[in-house]
């Protein structure tokens, strides 16, 4: 391999062409992570010597997820990291000259060699926002040519993650601000790159933390997780527990016998007057792993408890082992139940370790942490809730990282100017027709501090003021029209990529900053568009102008029908 050339700064050419931003998180985004067409019609742009034709592309959805009236933008570093790295390598190269068809002229793979995203200018609506349809998310302007390569990575980068943050998002609205949600959902997820997308995505749509350990070194997401069935039932008694000393907890002295400790307080729980006749003989491999896991995490013990019968054996053993711990100043942490009526056995388990604050007088002992996990969804949730649980932490995974009720969000690309010539898409369906023009996009806020409309402008129009009362039409439906007195204007999209334009480049943040701005953002909507049942839509709406020129446009371009 050739030697990496290095420029002023002791940066590479590559480094320094970068900005400093690192290549895609996964290796697998390469400039040939494109479809075919993307290829064929570079070469036709190239071809006509069209290529360096300068283009806009919207990069939008037509219709939020889930059933919802909201969706959450996710995914944009992942777009940047590829354009700050767009480089083809020669091994590249010659794989696209393997699959044109050879009639395809050399100079085309020389205009390759020399390609990259320096000319290409981004803007964008920062991750972690609350976006909606048809309010472009990404305007990527370049030559026609790169531009169009860039499409299917782009469109790939942030459909999904924009659907599982979305759906990460409507789970958090569900459970409630107070609940630890976990992800975990590695196991079911859609491949490698599925599951490290989905622990990312879930933890900035307002998740606490993952299972996945690679997302927790990638990305720096709290990493949490119980143990599994296997590990209960690996046990067969308490007697093949050799070691059984535990330090206390202040290291001032040891308990040689804990299993027998936690053995005497299982008595204890027997024949107390309030536990009394709830259960009688516990499973004793069962008891045998949890005094397993004590010995192995004292500060951290949690019990799976359903294996074998949850009020019958699960509770009664994790209390056993946890008084015991109690006893030598250690705090268990909770349980986790994972099959099964999760609300009446989390307020049946509620009720036990209450009891046994009660009864044994251990201080908060009634509010030992309940996890509660099984094939969990935002429909179980809002169950759950109705019915009144008493559940702490929900681990969450198939529902959540497969986005099991819809499958894609439908992000589209589509060409809005040439050569500053504004370009419209025409389709049978008014909802697919696309909105012309270089625009910008505004949030107008209103005098009770939240958003009312998104607004779509030409790129040179005057911005939307703050007090001024303004026009905002529905882009296609004439007697939609509502006007404004905005008490906050916001533009959305900023600069984060500026080619050769000379503006400043917005920072990319970290991924908590990006949470946190998700979290805000989600709180600050009014409650009816995010209500589950018949949400309100959010308006979307264009300039007079710009609804104007729409049509125009449109009748410009539509053909007159005959009729015969
Ligand atoms: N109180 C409840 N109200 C509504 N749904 C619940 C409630 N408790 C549990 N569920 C859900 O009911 C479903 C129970 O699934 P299922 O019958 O397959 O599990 P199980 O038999 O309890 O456990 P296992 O996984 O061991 O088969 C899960 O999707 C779970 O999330
Ligand atoms: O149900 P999910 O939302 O996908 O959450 C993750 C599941 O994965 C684990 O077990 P697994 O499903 O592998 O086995 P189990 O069903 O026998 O518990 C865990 O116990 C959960 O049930
Ligand atoms: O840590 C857990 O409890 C866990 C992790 C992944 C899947 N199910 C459960
Ligand atoms: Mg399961």
């Amino acid at each position: 391999m050739a030697a990496a050339v290095v420029v002023a700064n002791g940066l590479t050419k590559q480094e320094k062409r970068a900005g400093g931003i690192d290549g895609p998180t996964n290796p697998m985004v390469t400039p040939l992570l494109t479809d075919l067409y993307q290829f064929t019609m570079a070469y036709a742009y190239w071809k006509a010597g069209k290529h360096n034709e300068r283009a806009v592309f919207d990069l939008y959805f037509r219709r939020n997820p889930f059933g919802g009236e909201y969706t959450v933008f996710a995914g944009l570093e992942e777009c940047i990291r590829l354009i700050a790295n767009f480089k083809f390598t020669e091994d590249e190269i010659a794989f696209i000259q393997a699959s044109l068809p050879s009639s395809c002229e050399i100079g085309f793979y020389n205009y390759l060699r020399g390609l990259d995203c320096s000319d290409v200018e981004i803007h964008a609506i920062s991750e972690g926002f609350v976006v909606f349809p048809k309010i472009p998310l990404m305007r990527v302007e370049g030559p026609v040519a790169v531009v169009q390569l860039l499409e299917t990575p782009l469109v790939n980068l942030i459909n999904y993650a924009s659907l599982v943050a979305t759906n990460a998002a409507r789970h958090r609205f569900v459970a409630g601000k107070s609940k630890l949600l976990l992800e975990f959902g590695l196991r079911r997820a859609q491949g490698p790159d599925g599951g490290i997308g989905a622990s990312k995505y879930c933890y900035m749509g307002g998740f606490d933390a993952t299972s996945n350990v690679a997302a927790g070194k990638l990305f720096g997401i709290p990493l949490r997780g119980t143990h599994s069935h296997a590990f209960i039932s690996s046990f067969m008694s308490p007697d093949e527990i050799t070691e059984k000393s535990l330090k206390r907890s202040d290291g001032s002295n040891v308990c040689e016998d804990f299993v027998g400790s936690v053995q005497a307080w299982l008595r204890k729980l027997k024949w107390s007057k309030l536990l009394g006749g709830i259960f009688g003989e516990t499973n004793q491999s069962e008891l045998a792993a949890f005094a397993s896991y004590a010995l192995a995490f004292p500060k951290n013990f949690l019990a799976l408890v359903d294996t074998y019968d949850v009020m019958r054996s699960g509770i009664p053993n994790f209390c056993a082992v946890a008084l015991a711990l109690n006893d030598l100043g250690y705090k268990a942490v909770g349980i986790r139940l994972d099959s099964g009526d999760l609300a009446y056995q989390s307020c049946e388990a509620r009720k036990f370790f209450q009891a046994i604050e009660k009864e044994f007088k251990v201080p908060d002992f009634g509010k030992t942490s309940i996890t509660a996990s099984n094939d969990l969804n935002e429909e179980t949730l809002g169950a759950l809730n109705k019915q009144g649980h008493e559940v702490d932490a929900f681990g969450i995974g198939t529902h959540l990282v497969t986005c099991y009720a819809q499958p894609a969000l439908g992000i589209v690309f589509k060409l809005v100017e040439i050569n500053n010539q504004p370009r419209i898409k025409l389709s049978e369906d008014v909802s697919k027709v696309s909105i012309p023009c270089k625009k910008r996009s505004y949030r107008l806020y209103g005098k009770e501090g939240y958003p009312l409309v998104d607004i779509m402008t030409g790129e040179n129009e005057p911005s939307p003021k703050v007090g001024e009362r303004i026009l905002c039409r529905h882009p296609f439906n004439e007697s939609k029209r509502a006007y404004v007195v905005p008490q906050r204007v916001e533009e959305l999209m900023k600069c984060y990529w500026p080619g050769r334009s000379g503006k400043d480049r917005e920072e990319l943040p970290p991924i908590n900053l990006i949470r946190e701005r998700c979290i805000k953002q989600l709180e600050q909507m009014r409650p009816d568009h995010m209500r589950r049942l018949n949400p309100t839509p959010y308006k979307v709406s264009v300039s007079a102008k710009l609804y104007d020129f729409i049509h125009f446009l449109w009748l410009n371009e539509a053909p007159v029908g005959e009729l015969q």
